[in-house]
């Protein structure tokens, strides 16, 4: 039996504006052209806080600040490989409100912007669609 691969685990950020969150549609092979936070995988020994701020500046620019713990999603992808995700979802605001977001890994996405949280683009990235499938609502947890 081929040997299936083990669960990854991502972190993602739900960076909060007003009443908005930052998106930007995907460009690699897992979740190609959905909707997703930013985020990237958890390297050795790092905390999820640190692991959130520097995802977030690779591929924004941006830096952060008030990280905090939001909830963990487990999904289970077949396309367009067998794939688990487990993805910390964390939330965080802009450290400098002057400072904006620079696609700095074009090659991985097509671009950050602004989304209203009551107006979310589609497709979502299959952790965001299942958080936002809950009822969750970022700007409400604690
Ligand atoms: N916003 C997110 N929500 C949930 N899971 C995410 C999110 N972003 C990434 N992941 C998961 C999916 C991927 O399997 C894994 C790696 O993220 P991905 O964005 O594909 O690569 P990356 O290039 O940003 O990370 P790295 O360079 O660390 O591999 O983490
Ligand atoms: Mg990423």
């Amino acid at each position: 039996m081929a040997s299936l691969p083990k669960p990854e685990l991502g972190v993602g950020v739900f960076l909060l504006k007003g009443n908005k969150v930052l998106l930007g549609r995907r460009r690699t092979a897992v979740g190609r052209n959905t909707f997703a936070l930013p985020g990237g995988h958890l390297e050795f020994g790092e905390s999820f806080e640190q692991c959130a701020a520097r995802e977030i500046k690779e591929e924004t620019g941006l830096d952060i600040t008030d990280i905090e713990f939001l909830t963990v999603t487990n999904n289970v992808l077949s396309e367009p490989k067998p794939i688990q995700l487990i993805a910390i979802l964390m939330r965080a605001v802009v450290a400098d409100p002057e400072q904006t977001p620079v696609n700095l890994e074009p090659e991985k996405c097509d671009g950050w912007d602004w989304y209203d949280w009551d107006n979310l683009p589609k497709p979502l990235f299959a952790p965001l669609e299942t958080v936002v499938l809950r009822g969750f609502n970022p700007f409400l947890s604690h």
